[in-house]
């Protein structure tokens, strides 16, 4: 028999930003609310992803950026300073400590234990901590918030030898003479840009495609980019075997093209293995109550299907539905809000609201936006026509190269792609996907007309600002019709 020795309203497990969301809106709802963290409060992305990358990626966009445009050009004669990017990507990791954050579940009401979290029955939460071992009862609900863990290929030789994995890459202290990157993803597209342009000598082996998640000429400006930053980008290739090459690491590949046959060898000072993420779930306790750690089903309130009595919730990277971080603050915003709704009465337990209510992550279904933040850069919101067309629906695209005076003016030889994807039947956008340089700051726009579900002859009335980028929004319009 276990007996519960604290007790809260909400336990939250895992401190990331998705966690830290989910528990700051149960806080001030007025629930108890305690996050437990095993490791740095904030997470994966502020310290090992989002941030580092980014801060990373950053300054050789801003050189890039001048450098096509006539006039800065000319006054851009050096190269990136590798230990200032190092030292402003370590200051955007506040170096790896977390006394900011752990400052802001204080001041949200929130109490911080420290310690690994694992369920132990219905609504039982046990934490270990450096002081022994604690059960915790929650009376409302328990939210998984553990985020997720790297997938390993099973490659010959892998476990034998040395590799970063996306965590060490981004923190690396050094910048390697030659990097072999496996795996064509978001992750694996933006270090291989990053470490090049620190000047690195970097091979990009995908098996597929790169970016294979994102409309071709998208995936098709990015592979030029990256050669253009002289990435040796093979694609289409498996990765057969890895070994030790003196101090470094040697790849054997095969096409897939081929079927296989012909192999060759690759070698580099180091290899960073960015093959994809999935659920962190494993010694979560799930067998506990019923579940396997393979995967959990979710409302869009975050529920788990298959737990009786609906206390128990999952969010972001642990839900699996989108690898995120902006989207799993979305799932817990949304949890945190049910939960604290359900716990009143106001919200009746295990009911699912209505769609686009503020309980419902209703967005995760098809509308979801991402940007690959290299140069060019990709934005992308909802469906792809691809996905459009699985699903059933009547969809049309609409494309062009980005080619207006606001881009021309931004960059000499501007090169971009721009998509809409329209319902046929309702005559809203589902989806929009922008690739080529700065073309991040358009998102948004796009995402709002799609959540929006804004009918394409109203949409016709939002003037994009001449000269702007955003012009090539009236050019689709008018391409597609109207
Ligand atoms: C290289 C890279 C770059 C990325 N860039 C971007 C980007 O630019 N934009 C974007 O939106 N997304 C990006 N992502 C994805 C983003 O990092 C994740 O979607 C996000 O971090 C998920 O947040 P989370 O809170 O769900 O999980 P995490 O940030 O992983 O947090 C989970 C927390 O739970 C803790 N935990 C786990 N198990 C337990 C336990 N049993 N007990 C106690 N604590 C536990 C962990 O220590 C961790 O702190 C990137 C990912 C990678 C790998
Ligand atoms: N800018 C951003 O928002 C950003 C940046 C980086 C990562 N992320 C998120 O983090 C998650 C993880 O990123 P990621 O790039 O690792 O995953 P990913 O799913 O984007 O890409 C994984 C890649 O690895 C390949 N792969 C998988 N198994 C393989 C194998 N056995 N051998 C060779 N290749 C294999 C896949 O084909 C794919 O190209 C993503 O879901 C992404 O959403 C987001």
């Amino acid at each position: 028999m276990t007996n519960p020795t604290l007790a809260a309203d909400v336990v939250v497990i895992g401190g990331g930003a998705v966690g830290e969301n989910a528990a700051g809106r149960t806080a001030a709802a007025g629930l108890k609310t305690i996050l437990v963290e095993k490791g740095l409060v904030g997470g994966e992305c502020s310290y090992w992803a989002c941030m580092p990358s980014k801060a990373l990626l950053r300054p050789g966009a801003a050189l890039a950026s001048a450098r096509r445009v006539d006039g800065a050009r000319q006054a851009v004669t050096g190269v990136l300073d590798r230990s200032a990017v190092l030292e402003r990507r370590t200051r955007f990791t506040s170096g790896w400590q977390d006394s900011s954050q752990v400052d802001w579940v204080r001041d949200a009401g929130i109490e911080l234990v420290r310690g690994t979290a694992r369920l132990a029955g219905e609504r039982l939460v046990e934490v270990t901590t450096d002081e022994g071992t604690t059960t915790v009862e929650a009376r409302h609900a328990v939210v998984l918030a553990t985020g997720s863990v790297p997938s390993v290929p099973p490659i010959d030789g892998l476990d034998s030898v040395p590799f970063w994995g996306t965590r060490e890459a981004t923190a690396a202290k050094d910048v390697p003479g030659s990097l072999l990157v496996v795996g064509g993803g978001v992750s694996g597209a933006e270090l291989a840009q990053a470490f090049a342009r620190l000047g690195s000598d970097v091979t990009l082996v995908a098996r597929g495609a790169l970016l294979s998640n994102y409309p071709e000429p998208a995936q098709r400006l990015v592979e030029a980019g990256l050669r253009a930053d002289g990435v040796d980008v093979r694609l289409h290739t498996s990765t057969k075997a890895a070994a030790q090459d003196g101090d470094g690491i040697q790849l054997t590949l095969s096409s897939t093209n081929d079927g296989g046959a012909a192999s060759s060898t690759v070698s580099a000072a180091k290899l960073l293995v960015a093959t994809g993420r999935r659920p962190g779930l494993a010694g979560l306790g799930l067998e506990k109550v019923g579940l396997v750690p393979e995967g959990l089903r979710t409302d869009a309130t975050g529920l788990v299907a298959g737990v009786a009595g609906g206390w128990l919730y999952a969010v972001g990277d642990a839900a699996g539905k989108a690898l995120l971080t902006h989207q799993g603050k979305y799932q817990a915003r949304a949890a945190g809000d049910a939960i604290a709704a359900r716990a009143s009465g106001t919200l009746p337990p295990e009911e699912e609201p209505a769609a686009w209510s503020k309980y419902t992550a209703t967005a995760d279904e098809a509308a979801v936006p991402s940007v690959v933040f290299t140069d060019p850069e990709v934005a992308m919101v909802g469906l792809t026509l691809g996905k459009a067309q699985e699903r059933g629906l009547h969809a049309s695209a609409t494309e062009l190269p980005i080619a207006v005076a606001g881009s021309s003016l931004h960059a000499d030889g501007y090169d971009g792609w721009a998509q809409l994807v329209v319902d046929e039947e309702r005559k809203v956008l589902l989806g929009a996907t922008f690739a080529g340089p700065d073309v991040a700051e358009l998102l948004h726009a796009a995402t709002i007309a799609v959540v929006g579900e804004v009918p394409l002859d109203r949409l016709w009335h939002a003037v994009p600002s001449y000269p702007t980028i955003c012009e090539v929004w009236l050019r689709l319009l008018e391409e597609y019709g109207l």
